[in-house]
């Protein structure tokens, strides 16, 4: 039995270029993993067998399309194994189509519980490859810590970070579709009349001042420095977002901005206490369905000794 651990992420910058020909966007995705952790364990079975636990257990797919079942099956194409041989039991914390990567950890974790299980000593670099078939935020699941992902997201550099940074998440009811949150941020910038294309939109770019305040570990300098391109879209599509932007802003929080296509919503806050303060707030403001204080970064998914 090989049980990984694996965290959440948020995207401390989320910069969305033009549609690419291929139906993606190129990105300045700086990638930041929180202590917020999924678990995956793996025993010997026959097939590719799922189960899942937790409160939004109800609402992962235990089906082929189920990201730890689709990166088993892939390392076991890989390497050549006819029958692979695995029961994935998934402990979920993570929120649920929430825009913090919850489905690419628990395909990262799987691809290591599952190298792990069947003894392949698969390189790091092949995991990521086969992590990035599986979709553009697996790879930072196996890296963490902070990073930056060009391309579609799967492109990683590990970027230097000094220190903790403190958060609040403030989990929503229901989730929000990746990819339309996509569409509708070109349809706004259609809108707008800036163009969607990759004709129209520059590529974008990591921000100095975000890498030195994170180089620095200086929470202030972060909080000024934050930045999502998908968040007009997420606020569009789930206008209540606004409110809880609102009242973790309202609470103290340094920052607040959406996490990655949303619908949770991220506040860096200076320290533990303010942690603990904001997600109070958060509950008693009944904007969100649950508020969790937290930190990062923390090192990616890993075989729990
Ligand atoms: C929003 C982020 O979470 C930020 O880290 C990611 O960009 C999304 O990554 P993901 O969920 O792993 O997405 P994928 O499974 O690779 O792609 C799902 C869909 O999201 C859209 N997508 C995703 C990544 C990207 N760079 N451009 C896109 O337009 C595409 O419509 C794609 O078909
Ligand atoms: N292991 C998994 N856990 C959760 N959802 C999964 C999993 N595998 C597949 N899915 C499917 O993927 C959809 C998106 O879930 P996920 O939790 O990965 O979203 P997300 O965190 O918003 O993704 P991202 O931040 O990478 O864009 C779910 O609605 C579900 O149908």
């Amino acid at each position: 039995m090989v049980t990984v651990r694996v965290p959440a992420k948020v995207n401390v910058q989320l910069g969305v270029g033009g549609l690419r020909a291929d139906g993606f966007h190129d990105l300045a995705n700086v990638f930041f993993a929180v202590a917020l952790f999924d678990e995956v364990t793996a025993t010997p079975a026959e097939g590719v067998t799922l189960s899942c636990e937790g409160p939004d257990a109800a609402l992962v797919p235990l089906d082929d399309t189920n990201l730890a079942a689709r990166a088993a099956r892939l390392l076991a194409a890989h390497h050549g194994l006819a029958e692979p041989g695995v029961h994935l039991h998934i402990t979920k914390a993570i929120p649920v189509a929430g825009g913090m990567a919850g489905g690419s950890a628990d395909g990262a974790a799987a691809l290591l519980a599952c190298d792990a299980l069947w003894g392949l000593g698969t390189p790091l670099e092949t995991l990521l490859e086969l992590a990035a078939e599986l979709g553009s935020d697996v790879p930072f699941a196996l890296l963490g810590g902070v990073a930056l992902g060009r391309g579609r997201g799967e492109i990683l550099e590990s970027l230097p970070v000094r220190g903790t940074f403190h958060w609040v998440f403030a989990v929503a009811d229901g989730g929000l579709s990746t990819p339309a949150v996509f569409r509708e941020c070109d349809r706004l910038r259609d809108e707008a009349g800036t163009g969607f294309t990759e004709a129209d939109v520059p590529t974008p770019d990591a921000d100095a001042a975000l890498l030195a305040a994170l180089a620095d570990g200086d929470p202030v300098a972060l909080a000024g420095a934050l930045a999502n391109d998908l968040q007009a879209a997420a606020l569009s599509l789930r206008p209540s977002l606004a409110d809880t932007l609102r009242a973790g802003t309202e609470a103290g929080a340094l920052a607040a901005l959406v996490s990655g296509s949303g619908p949770t919503c991220a506040f860096l806050v200076k320290d533990a206490e303010a942690a603990a303060a904001v997600a109070a707030a958060l509950r008693a403001s009944g904007a969100c369905r649950a508020a969790h204080p937290t930190y990062g970064p923390v090192p990616g998914a890993a075989v729990r000794t």
